[in-house]
This record gives structure tokens, sequence and C-alpha cells, in this order.
């Protein structure tokens, strides 16, 4: 009997010890996870977090711009990306000017400075020994506002830097796996880290920006990505552009060759090849191509420059790809940058649009001080769907109908179409200032797009016709019309011609902040 009375005493003395612990560890865990800005849990663990606003998947140029934009607008931004290390990429070096006046708009302009950045006052076309220079319409800005090319990993640093200086903002290495779904809506990502640890996060809101190669955007979007081509980078080093501070192209057979300055010492090249296959550069194929099919091609100043980074072998190369946005509206999250949207690279719109996005984005969530409210808060962000439409298929449009247009063909009816194009820009006055306006992202009108557009064509075909047209010519004209009308159409429609030129007709073009 004793042992019994013992035995109950014991028994009630650890109950009573069990009993405080826990009461302990879950004020001690409550008070941690209201005190941290970054919650987590380790290896698959769940832990409920409440101190992060929004997730931001991916921290290149559209994830690191947006972090700092939310981080400075007082939200908890908490940043995952897979390589914190400074990229080394061929992609995004020439900002449009329109995209420096939307940096300015988001306050990360000096993020160009202390990079070696260049200024970029235009372009200058190439064709069979002829060119032609294409300046921005800049008189009525700031003298600061021009475009500007650089070194993008340098550029993405400064942006990275700048996010993670604002005490809300926490920049992590890590790979995001998954998103957390819960009937329908997103909750958070998986992510892991180098050393293989798993780890949750848990916000009302979840940005994803992983770019092109995106892996999360199927869950968000209808992903339908073409890859017309692919670019192939070389820097050279050692020569002078033959127009300073300018971008060039050259009207090359069969696509465009770009050249542009990325440093105050180094051009970049960029060789478009058609088609998703190219020439092997371990087996040497790709450096003869170069020399024998390109290089005849380009401004003999650049020539010499141009076979020695060849020779140099440092020759990287980068599928191009597009992608109309197709979202899939889904309460707690949203795709941003290029795993959202894509166009050809050839008129270095990607950032701009990128630019434009975020400051539209943050425009939305501004008067929103709660975002927990998934579905109101995705019902409400539908209109960014509209709105961002003249810009970014304006955009879109023009760099397709360009590729198409600026790539050599078999066709007389495109040929005439391409000499036509270059003839068109090479006018002068309204003739280049629209065009260039669109391309630099600072005036980029759907309507002003069409209409230049079918001025090319018309321009073209009346240049068949006249003095006398011929039965052959009338014919050739016809082609040409109807060629144009076959390159722009198709991209219109998958733009969505409503979205695009009547936006304001779209019901979710006015859409009321939720009530907090
Ligand atoms: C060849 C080429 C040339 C181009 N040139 C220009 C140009 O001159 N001018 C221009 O404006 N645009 C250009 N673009 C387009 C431009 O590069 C893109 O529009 C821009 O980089 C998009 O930014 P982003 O943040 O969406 O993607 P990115 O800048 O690619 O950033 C994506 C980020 O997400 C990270 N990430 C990916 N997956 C994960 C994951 N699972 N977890 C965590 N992080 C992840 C990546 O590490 C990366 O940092 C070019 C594109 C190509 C292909």
């Amino acid at each position: 009997m004793a042992y019994e009375y013992i035995f109950g005493i014991f028994a009630c003395f650890l109950g009573f010890v069990l009993f405080y612990y826990n009461t302990r560890t879950n004020k001690t865990a409550a008070a941690a996870a209201s005190a941290s800005a970054v919650v987590s849990a380790r290896n698959g663990e769940v832990t409920e977090g409440t101190a992060t606003d929004i997730i931001i998947v991916g921290a290149g140029v559209a994830g690191a711009a947006l972090a700092y934009t939310l981080g400075k607008d007082g939200r908890r931004v908490r940043v995952i990306e897979r390589d914190l290390n400074e990229p080394d990429r061929i992609v995004g070096e020439l900002l449009q000017p329109g995209g420096y006046l939307k940096l300015i708009e988001l306050g990360l302009e000096d993020c160009v400075d202390e990079i070696d950045a260049q200024r970029v006052f235009g372009y200058a076309l190439f064709k069979d020994g002829k060119n032609t220079k294409l300046s921005y319409p800049l008189e009525n800005f700031h003298s600061d506002v021009a475009g500007r090319s650089f070194h993008n990993g340098r550029f993405i640093q400064r942006m990275r830097h700048k996010a993670a200086s604002l005490p809300n903002v926490s920049l992590e290495q890590g790979s995001v796996t998954s998103l957390i779904e819960e009937k329908g809506t997103v909750k958070g990502i998986q992510y892991k880290t180098r050393d293989g640890q798993e780890f949750i996060a848990y916000a009302p809101l979840t940005i994803v920006c992983d770019g092109g190669f995106s892996n999360l955007r199927r869950s968000l979007s209808n992903p339908k990505v073409d890859v017309p081509s692919c670019f192939v980078g070389l820097i050279l080093e050692n020569c002078e552009l033959p127009h300073a501070n300018h971008g060039h192209v050259i009207l090359a057979d069969p696509s465009p060759i770009l050249f542009y300055p990325i440093s105050s010492t180094e051009i970049r090249c960029l060789v478009d090849v058609p088609g998703q296959k190219v020439p092997s550069v371990s087996n040497g194929e790709m450096a003869h191509y170069l020399k024998t099919m390109v290089a005849p091609q380009i401004p003999p100043q650049l020539y010499t420059a141009f076979i020695t980074a060849v020779n140099k072998g440092n020759i990287r190369t980068m599928t191009n790809r597009s992608m109309p946005a197709a979202p899939q509206p889904t309460p707690g999250a949203l795709l941003l940058g290029d795993a959202f949207n894509m166009r050809h690279p050839l008129t270095g719109g990607g950032m701009t649009v990128a630019l434009s996005d975020i400051v539209l984005l943050r425009d939305l969530l501004r008067p929103l001080h709660n975002l927990h409210d998934a579905s109101a808060l995705c019902r409400y962000l539908e209109s960014f769907y509209t709105l961002r439409k003249p810009v970014a298929s304006t955009i879109n449009t023009l760099a397709g109908a360009l590729y198409k247009v600026f790539s050599a063909s078999a066709d007389k009816a495109r040929e005439e179409m391409r000499e036509a194009c270059f003839d068109y820009l090479s006018l002068g006055g309204a003739f280049s200032e629209g065009p260039i306006s669109l391309l630099s992202g600072l005036n980029p009108h759907p309507i002003s797009l069409v209409l230049h557009f079918f001025a090319v064509a018309i321009y073209g075909v009346g240049r068949l016709l006249l003095p006398f047209p011929s039965p052959t010519r009338i014919w050739t004209g016809a082609r040409l019309i109807s060629g144009a009308s076959g390159i722009i159409f198709p991209i219109i429609r998958a733009e969505g011609v409503r979205q695009m030129f009547f936006p304001a007709t779209v019901p979710a073009y006015y859409r009321a902040p939720p009530v907090d």
C-alpha cells in the first residue's frame, strides 16, 4: 500500500512538472513567433508564421526590385533566392529609357551607379553596308534619363543589397521547390538550402519571380513557351562602336546581330541563331560558324575584335523564349517577371516590362493594410492583368514583329518588307521617332505600334507599285500586306485584342480595394 501511496505522489509531481513545462514552451513559442521576422520549419516540420507579409521567390531583376519596393512601403518581405552570388549571364544588359524611368519611380536609379554602366541614347541600324541612326526622343526629359547598359549581375547585386539594407526585408539563399496550397489557396512555399535542409515558410501573399525557366509557374498560369531562336554571346574588347553610346542592330542573314557597350571597355555582341539548336561550342563548329557566316556581315570597325573574341573562346549561348501572359488567378499567389511573361529579347524590353509591372503592382497594393483575405485580394488583383496590358503588350508585340521583319527570308515579299522597314526608319522625323518611342518604352501605345507597322507595309507596297506597277509587283505587294498581317495579328491575338486596345471595357479594369 505504501508503494501505491508513494507512486501516486510521484505521478502528481510528474504531471505538475509536465504541465508547467508545456505551458512555458507554448508561451516561449508564441513569443518567438510574434517577435521573429522569419518564421520557418526545419526538415518539413511546420511552424505557422505570422510575421511575413509577402514572400518573394527569386531575387533577379524583378524579385530584387520588388523586394525593395514593397519593403520601402513597410511590408515585411522575405525573399528566397537560389544563388546570392553575383550572376554572370548574357541577359538583361540593356535597360531602355522607359525602364530607367520606372527605376526612378521605384527609387532604384542609383543601382546603375558605380557599376560602370553606359548611357545609351538610341540605336544604329545596319543593312547591306548602309546605316541609319535612331535617337531616343529624350528632349523632354531630365538630362539623366537615357538607356543604360551594364553587366546584368552587377545591376542585380546592387538591387539585392539595396533591398536587404531595409530592416523589414530578409534575403535568404534557398531553392524553392514547391508552393504550399490548401483548398486552392497558396499559403506559402517549401524550399531547400544548399546543405539539403528543407524549410517551409508562410505568408498571405507569395510572388513568384523565378525567371524564364520557372518551375513554379505551372500552377499559376497556362504557359505556352515558344523558342524562336538562341542568342550566342561574346564580349569584344579594345574597340569602339561605330556610333558611341548606341545599340547596334545588324540586319544580317539569317537573323539580326546586336552590339552594345556593357562597360567602358567591353562591348556585348549577341548573334541570333534561328531555331532551338546552335552549332556546338565544344567541337569548334560554333567558332567556325561565327568566323565564316557572321564575321563578314559585321561593321568593319568591329571585325578584328570580333575574331579575337571568338578565338578567346568565351562563347555563351542562351535560348530566346517568348510566352504571352496567361494567368490563372490564384488566391495567395502572383507571378511576375519572366516567369509570367516573355518576349523575344531583340528589342531589350524584358526589364522594362518587369519594372513597369512592379510600379503597377506596388500602386495596387498600397492602399491595403491587410493581405489576409486571399480571395478578396485575388479578385482585386485581377485588374493588374488588364492594367499592365497596353504597355506590356506593345513592347511584347513590337519585339515579336520586329524579330520576324528583321530576319532574312527566301520569300521576296518578306525581303521587301525588311528593306521597306529599314528605309522607313531612315526617313527620320516622325517615321523614326514613332517606332523608337515604342521600342524605348517611352511611349508604348498599341495604336501607334499598329499604325507604324502598317505604314511600313504600305510604304513597301508603294515602292513596289511606283512608278509602273506590273502584275508581278502587284502580286508581291499583295503578299507583302498579307505577310505583314500574318506577322502582327497572331501576336496581338495571343496578347488579347480587347485587353490591349480596349482595356477599359474589361470588367476587371476597375476593382475597388477590398475593405480592411
Ligand atoms: C539572351 C537574352 C538577352 C536579354 N537581354 C535583355 C536586355 O538587354 N534588356 C532587357 O530589358 N531584357 C533583356 N532580356 C530579358 C531579361 O533578362 C528578363 O526580362 C529579366 O531578367 C526578367 O527578370 P526576372 O527577375 O523575371 O528573371 P531573372 O532575372 O532571370 O531572375 C530570376 C531569379 O530567380 C532565381 N530562381 C530561379 N528559380 C528559383 C527557385 N526555384 N528558388 C529560388 N530562386 C529561384 C534565379 O536564381 C534568379 O536570380 C534578355 C533575355 C534573354 C534571354
